[in-house]
């Protein structure tokens, strides 16, 4: 039985190759590491959303597929396989989200989705069970994320198709294509995704959990 009426979709690249502008605080396995806590620290917190049903899990990443397919109402989809266009820039990412968007769908046709990019470790559940509410508002809603460029959370209520737009400047290329904005502040835990070092040290600051706080303490100072 459904928890709620939303299927949260949430992409993450294979981390052997993810969070490329960590490179100078953090060499590649540990990278990889941080890539992996964070992704399932960030599915974990989404399972803790009353509003979500269940949670769709788009990668090539092997670990990541183990430790998500081992959560429960999680179900690991594998990445779809890469075109030409791909080396341009992000339409891997548009292709794994339009991927996990339709199997949200077969499965569960009369739900919500909503797209979560998948490092946000710090994610507090009741802030996005109350974005999704507000949400539930739109056809289409987009959160930026906190530098109000990028997007966190893309969303298309039941019934109406989601495009993708992910990629410098997507928080209005997804206005663009008619997603409401929704208003969260600044600091919303929600709107901070972790992309360069600045991102990781503001996360450390804030007390971070789960196996993202412990890999992060294990590897102790970064840089
Ligand atoms: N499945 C899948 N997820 C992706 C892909 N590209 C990015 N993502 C995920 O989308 C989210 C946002 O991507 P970015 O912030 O650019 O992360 P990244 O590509 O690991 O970081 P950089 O190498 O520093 O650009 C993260 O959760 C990524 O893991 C992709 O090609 N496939
Ligand atoms: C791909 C995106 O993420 P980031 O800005 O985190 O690279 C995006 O915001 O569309």
């Amino acid at each position: 039985m459904l928890l709620g009426r939303w299927v949260l979709v949430v992409p993450v690249k294979d981390a052997r190759r993810g969070k490329t502008r960590l490179a100078d605080v953090l060499e590649a396995r540990a990278r990889a590491a941080l890539v992996r806590a964070m992704a399932l620290d960030t599915v974990e917190a989404v399972l803790a959303v009353p509003r979500v049903a269940r949670v769709v899990v788009v990668t090539a990443d092997p670990e990541v597929t183990a430790g998500a397919a081992a959560l429960p109402r999680v179900r690991a989809l594998p990445e779809p396989p890469a075109a030409p266009d791909d080396a341009a820039g992000w339409a891997s990412l548009d292709r794994a989200v339009s991927a996990g968007v339709a199997a949200a769908r077969a499965e569960a046709p009369t739900a919500h989705v909503g797209v979560l990019l998948g490092d946000l470790p710090g994610l507090d559940p009741a802030e996005l069970d109350a974005a999704l509410a507000a949400a539930e508002a739109h056809p289409l809603a987009v959160l930026p994320d906190a530098e109000g460029t990028g997007t966190t959370l893309l969303t298309a209520r039941a019934g109406t198709a989601l495009r993708p737009a992910f990629g410098g400047g997507s928080a209005a290329a997804h206005r663009a294509l008619g997603h409401a904005e929704l208003v969260l502040p600044a600091d919303a835990t929600l709107r901070h995704d972790v992309d360069v070092p600045d991102d990781l040290a503001a996360l450390v600051a804030r007390g971070v959990g789960g196996r993202t706080g412990a890999l992060l303490r294990r590897l102790g100072p970064l840089g």
